[in-house]
């Protein structure tokens, strides 16, 4: 019999991106209403300063800085009042030696000026003298001019992921739209005599299918389009019509189930025989989701997720999400947080292992106590908040020992 192969998770998805390197999303624009986690597909570049004049970032006087040296309480500056600047005008109006003028929060700077003295720390004497009983260095309490962007600068790299600030910056340099890649598309297929859809009834030996819900979930938070998902009976014909069909409109085919070495496992066959080149990894040295497929038909990424919906969402996590980064060209390191292992988890030498964990704060240490539970048992997933990796050559790690919980 056919053994599964060894090869690591590195490795796997070296060889996944190696081999869809050629596989690109194509542009489109869209509002910047509609942009939130979309990736660039162009470096953005400001057209203008940011903020375009000289801002106050405080309510207070503008002044010569100069004129404020050695002021306090007892022996305040006095200055002239000229005028008040109005929130959203242009300022025409010059400070010169011994003037001052009020200015608003993110008011204009008036010319001459390099500084503005909070109102707390002046007195008002009459209409047009104040005092200031603080000085303040030059550039105080301002913004200067592309002090936040300049003109020319590229604010954004083709690949970055936008998030809510992103998008105002966007707003901030005056762009409605901007170019982003599109979603990629994705067929989601479960196979199994056994699985029942909620429209279904469910009777004795079926089970309701979950991973075509999981997954779908999990493709849409990558920003995929989902343009099918559906469930198929363990037949060669039906599998190898849908899949026929899915190559057709999609990017990637996800198809969970039927990927061991069963009677009825099916997936590595049919996907062989729907196409060139077919099966490039069949077997992943991991726990759970070893026995793992991954092909390519055409240009359209084929993977054959395991069935048990832990390990369908594991892979789909850390591989079939690898390579949605790359066809985005996402380059970012996959965030984490350090914690304490509060027990000993042992693991196979030989398989990549991840661990369901949960989190809890003691005084200043985080712990990191494992949940455990069998590939079957999907709620496993939904008590923990992320999981750890146990590396291939470790026989497990011990308790006290740091580690790094990356969260779902
Ligand atoms: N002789 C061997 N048997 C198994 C091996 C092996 O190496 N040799 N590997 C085991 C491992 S590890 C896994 S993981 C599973 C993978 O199984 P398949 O990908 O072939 O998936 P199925 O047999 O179709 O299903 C497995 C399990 O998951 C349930 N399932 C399937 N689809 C869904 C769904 N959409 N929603 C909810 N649950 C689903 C299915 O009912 C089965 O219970 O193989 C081991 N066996
Ligand atoms: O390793 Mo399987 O992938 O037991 O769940």
């Amino acid at each position: 019999m056919e053994l599964l192969s060894t090869l690591s998770m590195k490795e796997a998805k070296e060889k996944v991106r190696g081999i869809f390197q050629d596989l690109f999303l194509k542009a489109e624009e869209v509002s910047i209403w509609e942009a939130i986690d979309r990736v660039l597909a162009v470096d953005v570049i400001s057209p203008i300063n940011v903020p375009e004049f000289h801002r106050s970032t405080v309510d207070g006087y503008a002044v010569l800085s100069k004129d404020t040296n050695g002021a306090s309480e007892s022996l305040p500056s006095f200055l002239d009042i000229v005028g008040e600047i109005e929130m959203g005008q242009e300022v025409n109006l010059e400070i010169k030696s011994g003037n001052t003028c009020y200015i608003p929060t993110g008011g204009m700077l008036p010319k001459g000026s390099d500084g503005v003295v909070m109102v707390e720390y002046t007195e008002l004497l009459e209409e047009k003298t104040v005092c200031i009983q603080r000085p303040v260095a030059p550039l105080e309490n301002t913004l200067q001019k592309g002090d936040d962007l300049q003109e020319g600068q590229v604010v954004f790299q083709k690949g970055h992921q936008l998030r809510s600030h992103d998008i105002g910056v966007l707003a901030g340099m005056g762009f409605a739209t901007v170019e982003v890649y599109q979603k990629p598309r994705i067929s989601i297929i479960s196979t199994g005599n056994e699985l029942v859809s909620l429209e279904e009834e469910l009777q004795m030996g079926k089970i309701r299918d979950m991973n075509t819900y999981s997954l779908s979930a999990a493709a849409l938070q990558d920003h995929a389009m989902i343009v099918r998902a559906i469930i198929v009976k363990d037949h060669f014909d039906d599998l190898k019509a849908m899949l026929e069909k899915s190559i057709e409109d999609s990017d990637i085919v996800l198809i969970s189930g039927g990927s061991s070495m069963g009677t009825k496992d099916i997936t590595k066959d049919v996907i062989n025989f729907v196409g060139e080149p077919g099966v490039f990894i069949h077997g992943i040295a991991v726990k759970p989701g070893k026995p793992t497929i991954v092909g390519k038909l055409g240009n359209v990424a084929v993977y054959g997720l395991p069935g048990q919906p832990v390990s369908a969402m594991v892979i789909y996590q850390v591989l079939v999400r690898d390579l949605i980064h790359s066809l985005y060209g996402i380059h970012k390191i996959q965030p984490y947080i350090l914690g304490e292992l509060t027990v000993n988890i042992s693991s196979n030498m030989g398989k990549e292992h991840y661990v369901m964990v949960n989190l809890t704060q003691e005084k200043n240490k985080t712990l990191v106590s494992p949940v455990y539970g069998k590939s079957g048992m999907l709620t496993m997933m939904a008590k923990s908040i992320g999981y750890i990796c146990i590396e291939q050559n470790q026989e497990g790690l011990e308790k006290g020992s740091n580690v790094k919980v990356y969260l779902f």
